[in-house]
């Protein structure tokens, strides 16, 4: 846990203000936990910059070395990855445990599957909660044998052995997890891996393959490669995170008065789902650079405080902007009028139900919000209520919204179990302080 996200539990969060600034936000948690895996994965020295030092990219970092590989820091974000090629991991001596992180548990499981030795993947309570079938039965179809908890979930004990052959899989749900994790176990199989998605999803997996020399054949929602080759080590810069940026382009929108310069964000047409729905709800987002690092579109933004209306999410923007969704609802409850989101049935399954959980913070703050099976509808407020508690249930993002909320709030807004902010955000406290937006560490939720 970074010093950032710090010990306390619970915060209250001053009511109303503006953002005012310039920022960078922490480095892309996708991206960091990729470079670092195909870092490991690689013959020789990978160096990386802009690494996102939260808890979840920490983990991916502790289980390689577990594994055996050599790895430098990171400290201000720089790391150095001594990599020795698959062939240079090392049966780990204790399970491998990746904390709150859902994408170092599904992406290891395909990097891991196969291997000569056993290794144990374990998560805490919520991880190992969430569903680890998506990725543990196409594995065993491509000849890897995992064991499961019942139910299908964490912890996965990948037994040694069983020679992998490609798959040409389509996926079920629309996934950038599952791909990858195919992607990742595709790369020591014999023969061709294709996977087909049932929408677009975040294609880091693909663009960081090419740049560590790593051909991938992709043509419209399928991408393929064929096993057996090498991975060459290369510098990866990591942009910053548009996830973690979207709490500060809501808050801004929002916030009367505000406006906001955000720099080097990461803005891959596959992760920019939540500008454009902020914008079709009447955000004033502006990009004032484009540009691109280690394969990856960048962009200076400018967000201004702007009138907003509610609006239908459109479905196919959903998995563009699914980390997005706290946030956003926020947004929605400050717009005139009503929001509807569906076909978000996936958000039930993350760190949190946070349908449900962003219904119950919502009706607190006095917004109608009526819980769907696969979304929410609701009605927005000119003004949110103050003098309320919310509960987080463990889940950094809605942690973060309920925070931001705090800015249309007629009063403080306490937000309780906060620590896991760390995992994907280190630094929110200071860097939203920076902004303009006063949040105070309680010692424990029941301060
Ligand atoms: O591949 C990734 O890095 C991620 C994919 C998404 O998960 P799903 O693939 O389960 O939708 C997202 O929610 C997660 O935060 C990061
Ligand atoms: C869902 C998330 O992450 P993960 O699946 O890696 O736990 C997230 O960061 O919102």
């Amino acid at each position: 846990m970074s010093a950032a996200a710090g010990p306390q539990r619970a915060w209250r969060v001053a009511p109303g203000g503006s953002l005012r600034g310039e920022l960078r936000v922490p480095g892309d948690k996708s991206i960091s936990h990729r470079a670092v895996m195909l870092g490991a994965l690689a013959r020789g020295e990978t160096r990386i910059t802009g690494l996102l030092e939260g808890a979840d990219v920490l983990a991916t970092v502790g289980a390689f070395r577990q594994l055996g590989v050599a790895i430098e820091g990171p400290r201000q974000g720089a790391a150095t990855i001594q990599g020795a090629g698959r062939e240079g991991l090392r049966a780990p001596s204790a399970p491998l445990d990746v904390g709150n992180s859902g994408t170092s548990m599904r992406l290891l499981a395909g990097l891991l599957a196969g291997l000569p030795f056993e290794a144990v993947l374990t998560g805490d309570a919520s991880l190992n909660r969430r569903p680890m079938g998506r990725v543990t039965e196409p594995l065993a179809a491509m000849g890897a044998r995992i064991g499961t908890a019942e139910g299908g979930t964490a912890p996965l004990r990948l037994h040694a052995g069983g020679e992998l052959h490609g798959i040409d899989y389509t996926l079920p749900v629309a996934s950038a997890q599952v791909k990858s994790a195919l992607l990742l176990a595709g790369l020591h199989a014999a023969g061709r891996t294709c996977v087909r998605e049932p929408a677009p999803t975040r294609d880091h997996t693909e663009r960081m393959l090419t740049g560590f020399g790593y051909p991938v054949a992709v043509q419209g929602r399928t991408a393929c490669l064929d096993g057996g080759g090498a991975l060459t080590a290369t510098a990866v810069d990591v942009p910053g995170d548009l996830s973690s940026a979207a709490f500060l382009l809501v808050g801004a929108s929002i916030a009367p008065g505000s406006e906001l310069v955000l720099r080097h964000v990461g803005w891959n047409p596959t992760r920019t789902g939540a500008v454009t729905i902020l914008r079709q709800m009447g955000a004033d987002i502006e990009v004032l650079r484009e540009g691109e690092t280690s394969g990856e579109p960048v962009a200076d933004l400018r967000v201004r405080s702007a009138p907003l209306h509610g609006i239908r999410i459109p479905e196919a923007l959903v998995p563009l902007a699914i980390d997005e969704f706290p946030a956003l609802l926020i947004a929605a409850a400050c717009a005139e009028g009503e929001t509807l989101l569906t076909g978000a049935e996936e958000l039930r399954v993350k760190e949190s139900d946070r349908i449900a959980v962003m219904a119950e913070g919502l009706r607190r703050l006095g917004v109608a919000a009526e819980p769907r099976a696969d979304g929410l509808r609701l009605v927005g407020q000119p003004r949110l209520a103050g003098g309320v508690r919310l509960d987080s249930h463990g889940d950094h993002r809605i942690a973060m919204a309920f925070a931001v909320a705090a800015l249309r709030a007629q009063a403080p807004v306490q937000v309780d179990d906060c620590e896991n902010v760390g995992t994907s955000f280190p630094g929110f406290v200071s860097l939203m302080g920076q902004a303009g937006l006063e949040i105070q560490a309680l010692p424990a939720a029941g301060a």
